[in-house]
């Protein structure tokens, strides 16, 4: 059994079950938890609160490496600031969901968070003997040396239905949060498919306590090796 901090990187497109999943399994091992997605909707909130316009390239990449972020990353409360201001409700609104892609697909944006995630994953392994993190790019960028490497996959149609009964709406209706938004971001960043020793975890027809497992199952035999 190795003891190196464990390092858990779970990817997949929206509605998977990545965060409630991820957030999950590091309590139950004990370790920190990074919402990556929460960081670049952080920065866009950001910089639409400071009036930049999001397609101004450059202005949002000034903006990216000097966001004062602050990522709360204990799983039982998760939280993101910034300049001390909680901004966890905010990050959530249909705006700063239908604006996140603009940011998330500029490539000086991505190099940066790149670097700040890497290193944020270090701190909080070190910190709590481990860490779980979940987003797009993280078993392929940001960390393609963690001991497990996880894509999370589900149909369409089951995305749609769990998302439309979290926020008690028409199915379809998410269709552009989900959809949409996964076929921007896949400009950018490989989540569809698995990349070479990623696992693939289809969580289609498990339910929430199956697929926490399934994840906890291959972490044990991650660390057993
Ligand atoms: N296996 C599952 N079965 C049924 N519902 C689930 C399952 N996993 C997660 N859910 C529910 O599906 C919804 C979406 O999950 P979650 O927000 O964790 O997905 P996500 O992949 O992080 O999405 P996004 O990338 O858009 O943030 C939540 O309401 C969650 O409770
Ligand atoms: N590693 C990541 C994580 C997220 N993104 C972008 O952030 C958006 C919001 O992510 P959620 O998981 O909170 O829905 C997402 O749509 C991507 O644009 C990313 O690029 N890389």
């Amino acid at each position: 059994m190795s003891d190196q901090p464990l390092m858990i990187a779970i990817d997949g497109p929206s509605g998977t079950g990545k965060s409630s999943v991820s957030k999950a399994v590091a309590r139950a091992l004990g370790v920190g938890y990074l919402d990556t997605g929460a960081m670049y909707r952080a920065l866009t909130w950001w910089c639409l609160d400071q009036g930049i316009d999001l397609s101004d390239q450059a202005a949002v990449a000034r903006e990216a490496a000097s966001y004062p972020l602050e990522m709360g990353t204990d799983p039982a409360a998760p939280s993101v600031s910034v300049g001390g201001r909680a901004i966890d409700a905010q990050i959530r609104e249909g705006r700063i969901t239908a604006a996140v892609s603009q940011v998330a697909t500029n490539l000086q944006v991505r190099a940066l968070m790149r670097d700040k995630q890497h290193a944020l994953m270090q701190q909080i392994a070190s910190a709590t003997g481990g860490v779980v993190a979940e987003g797009r790019d993280i078993t392929t960028v940001v960390a393609p040396d963690a001991q497990v490497r996880i894509l999370m996959t589900a149909s369409e149609e089951a995305r749609m239905a769990r998302r439309s009964k979290e926020l008690a709406v028409e199915a379809e209706s998410t269709r552009s949060q989900i959809v949409d938004r996964d076929r921007i971001d896949s400009t950018v960043s490989q989540f569809h498919t698995a990349a070479d020793g990623v696992v693939t975890v289809d969580t289609t027809t498990l339910n929430f306590e199956e697929s926490v497992e399934a994840v906890l199952a291959i972490a044990r035999g991650a660390g057993s090796d």
